[in-house]
């Protein structure tokens, strides 16, 4: 099985949003407050081949300028995230056109992965037919990111319509998309992640590990926490899985720390 490991730059500094998509969807971009060199210099050090950034910090420099960066710190960008809320048809084409620009800038960085995240939770609670509206937006998405030559994945996330098993297989029974399974989320709304990967075994190009911390809540290096990692590994040598293995830790009081500890538990059971 071959697999390459990468590590997600959201680590470095607090996360967030673009405030100017406060008042335009359009601009709504996810984003780490950072200094991204520092990440991509602790990141190749622990000994990751790649990386992955949200969209806005994609966006805050040219493909070429990102390129360079990340090819002086000895990385390869694996892919960008993106968020969106999928539902609302009126602000749905604004979404799809930041999807666009993003697709392209990653595409230019040399990217081969899009990770989408999001179906909005209404005030007055999730309707049955927003699953359609998220499977439909979802595969108008896949569309854009296929044309720009990436490879688009959907990836469940507590906060959103898709967090316990049961929202995870039926929204994948509405769109075409590959799943992104992300072990934490899925373990933190009541999933078994290993059980999952075998679930959607044709369906999986790409995946994001972190540990789980269940009281008090928090996330938590790949060696640390109540979730059991090497059994998701386990499926996915069993599923025969290859590709990248994106590691990630939303924050850690020493960022590379963190990461390196990641690496080495990869590495072990990866061996
Ligand atoms: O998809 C994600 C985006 C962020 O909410 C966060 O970095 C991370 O936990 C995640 O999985």
């Amino acid at each position: 099985m071959a697999v390459k490991l990468a590590y997600h730059a959201n680590c470095w500094g607090p996360l967030g949003g673009n405030a100017v998509g406060v008042t335009s969807v359009t601009q709504l971009t996810y984003r780490t407050f950072a200094d991204m060199n520092r990440a991509f210099a602790d990141i190749a050090r622990a000994g990751y081949e790649g990386v992955e950034i949200f969209d806005g910090n994609l966006l805050d420099e040219t493909p070429a300028d990102l390129r360079r960066k990340l090819a002086d710190a000895g990385l390869e960008l694996v892919s960008t995230y993106s968020g969106g809320n999928f539902i609302f048809p009126d602000i749905l084409g604004e979404e799809l056109a930041r999807i666009e620009r993003v697709a392209a800038a990653a595409a230019e960085a040399g990217a081969s992965h899009y990770v989408l995240g999001g179906g909005a939770k209404r005030a007055g609670g999730i309707r049955d037919d927003d699953y359609k509206r998220l499977g439909e937006a979802l595969d108008q998405a896949g569309e854009i990111v296929r044309r720009a030559g990436l490879r688009a994945h959907y990836h469940p996330h507590l906060s959103t319509i898709v967090e316990g098993p049961a929202e995870v297989t039926r929204v994948f029974g509405l769109t075409d998309l590959d799943f992104c399974p992300d072990t934490a989320h899925l373990a933190a709304a009541g999933g078994d992640p290993a059980a999952q990967v075998r679930e959607f075994s044709g369906r999986i190009g790409l995946v994001h590990l972190k540990g789980l911390q269940r009281e008090p809540f928090g996330f938590t290096p790949l060696d640390a926490g109540d979730l059991d990692n090497g059994a998701v590994i386990q499926a996915l040598k069993d599923i025969n899985y290859s590709g990248w293995v994106m590691a990630e830790l939303d924050s850690w009081p020493d960022p590379f720390e963190g990461a390196a500890r990641s690496h080495a538990f990869l590495k072990r059971h990866f061996a």
